[in-house]
């Protein structure tokens, strides 16, 4: 029999180099051989250099995607969270305290009042804050005297009063803010309490109440999570390249961030070489990402300018015009493939950013040389992202929108746009919505698993194994034609309904 045909499958090398653009849809790989259960295989991982993660997920610097909630919900996964820019560099500094400053995924903004104050309308009230505390004098720093429940509020007959008359009054449910959730469960059970205030330093942090304490507990059980040598969560922000965002990074380095993404669609320009320059020299313990790339030569310019990372992808995302309104741009799995192979000379990981839409693109994205894998649209459903939920059409949904889109642009961006040069502003994203998907902390678990089990068809057992299976030419990897992608999907059925997990 001649060898082409036992050969099965390309090389990533021959794939990748015919001159066509690929994204994740249009390649499949090979199964391997299996030698190892689902369980033994590991995701741990970098961000960037110095940035260890547990699992391969970063959730983007988008304004409707990555404020403090999702931040902490990420490093709690074992991810890490990238919070957004835009927005007032003393509000982007808050948020990375207020990760820094939590030990459970959950975050409230406690109302405080004082026992003389009345509450006259229900708008303290809301999902996120069934309880109002009472303190001495109103402040969050004075004495703690006790809580008010808006069960309890909205069963008043005479609302005109003053708390003082109807406050549940108790001063033994605190806990301090270091207590994991098992201990706080513990604690409630202990004194009977619906709801505990975690104090540190003789401040409120959050109110955390016992439904959400048993909702937590009833989702995959948390490992350590990503927490920092300063022993709090870990947490990236963006900056852009521009004079202000030096001040902008001061306050955030101050704020205790433990990475700094450089947040452009084409990181390989002069701004942006200069940035790195200026971050390295003026933080040298602080890890930089620079990007978006998606070439070698763009990203060997940033190698060699210093970063610790690399983004990748441009046009690839769900809300992107770019490809569109630029020409500029190409297929995110040969653009992870090509970045990545330049990258691992160096030892600089890679973040595939945008177009992951299931677990099957992520598995594509990390064995083709990502260390992780950064969502936009995949997250924005969540109940950790920003926003309220909306109902649209009778389903559930959360706004989601890019942020070169016309709308993010004005609410913040518009300074790179609407700067010294360009006076017409031209959209690179758009507006949309995404369906609701519950939380981070239940469906991140169970899309991990299915990527461990896309691993293991692969016979990989960590992510280095899965890239020298790789670079050593034992994947082996096809295009799908038009009709093979239809036949891998759900096809020929009346109806049905998809069910994941
Ligand atoms: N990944 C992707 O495919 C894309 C992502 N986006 C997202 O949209 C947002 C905006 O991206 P960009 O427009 O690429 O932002 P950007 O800040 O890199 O660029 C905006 C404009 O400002 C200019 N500029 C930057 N620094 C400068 C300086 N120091 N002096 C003078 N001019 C300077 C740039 O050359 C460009 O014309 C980001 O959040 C980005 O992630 C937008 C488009 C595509
Ligand atoms: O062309 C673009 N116009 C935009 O307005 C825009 N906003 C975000 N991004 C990029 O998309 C990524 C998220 O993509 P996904 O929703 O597919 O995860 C993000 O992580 C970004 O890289 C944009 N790209
Ligand atoms: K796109």
């Amino acid at each position: 029999m001649s060898s082409s045909i036992l050969e099965d499958g390309f090389s990533s090398d021959r794939l990748f180099n015919q001159g066509y653009s690929y994204t994740y849809d249009d390649v499949i790989f090979l199964p391997h051989y299996i030698d190892f259960p689902t369980d033994s295989v590991h995701l741990a991982t970098s961000l960037s250099r110095r940035v260890p993660l547990s699992i391969p997920c970063v959730s983007s610097p988008m304004d409707t995607v990555t404020e403090a909630h999702m931040a902490i919900s990420m490093a709690a996964l074992g991810g890490i969270g990238i919070i957004h820019s835009n927005t007032t560099p003393s509000e982007q500094a808050h948020m990375v305290k207020a990760v820094k400053s939590r030990r459970v995924p959950v975050l409230s903004n406690p109302v405080f009042k004082s026992p003389s104050d009345r509450i006259q309308s229900d708008d303290v009230f809301d999902s996120s804050n069934p309880y109002v505390l009472v303190t001495e004098n109103g402040s969050p720093s004075s004495k703690l005297l006790g809580y008010v429940a808006g069960t309890d509020w909205a069963k008043l007959g005479e609302k005109e009063v003053k708390i003082y008359d109807y406050m549940v009054n108790c001063t033994d449910f605190t806990v301090p803010w270091s207590y994991d959730l098992g201990r706080i469960g513990e604690h409630m059970e202990e004194k009977r309490r619906d709801v505990v205030a975690t104090v540190r330093d003789d401040e409120v942090v959050d109110v955390v109440a016992k439904e959400e304490v048993e909702r937590i507990k009833g989702y995959p059980k948390l490992g350590v999570g990503t927490v920092g040598p300063d022993g709090a969560w870990r947490v990236g922000a963006a900056i852009g390249t521009r004079e202000t965002d030096k001040e902008r990074l001061e306050g955030l380095v101050k704020a205790g961030v433990d990475v700094v993404v450089l947040d452009s669609s084409q990181g390989n320009s002069i701004y942006q070489t200069e940035m790195i320059k200026y971050v390295k020299k003026t933080y040298s313990n602080l890890d930089v990402v620079g990007g978006n790339v998606v070439t070698v030569s763009q990203a060997q310019n940033l190698i060699q300018a210093g970063v610790d990372g690399l983004r990748v992808g441009m046009g690839s995302g769900s809300i992107c015009t770019t490809q569109e309104v630029c020409a500029v741009g190409r297929g995110q799995a040969t653009a992870v493939y090509k970045v990545a192979s330049i990258a691992s000379q160096s030892g600089v990981p890679v973040i595939a950013d945008g177009g992951i839409s299931n677990s099957g693109h992520i598995v594509k994205a990390l064995v083709l040389g990502a260390s992780t894998v950064m969502m936009g649209s995949f997250l924005a459903g969540s109940s950790e992202a920003p926003g309220a939920y909306e109902y649209q059409n009778g389903r559930r949904i959360k706004k989601y929108r890019g942020m070169g889109s016309l709308e993010a642009m004005t609410k913040g961006s518009d300074q790179r746009y609407l700067g010294d040069t360009a006076k017409l502003k031209i959209a690179q994203g758009v507006v949309g919505a995404v369906a609701d998907k519950g939380s981070v902390l239940k469906f991140i678990p169970y899309t991990m698993q299915a990527v461990k089990q896309g691993f293991q068809d692969l016979g990989a057992s960590s992510l280095q194994s899965g890239h020298d299976l790789l670079r050593t030419s034992v994947l082996r990897l096809e295009v799908r034609t038009g009709a093979a992608q239809v036949e891998g999907g759900v096809h020929g059925l009346v109806s049905y309904e998809k069910k994941s997990f």
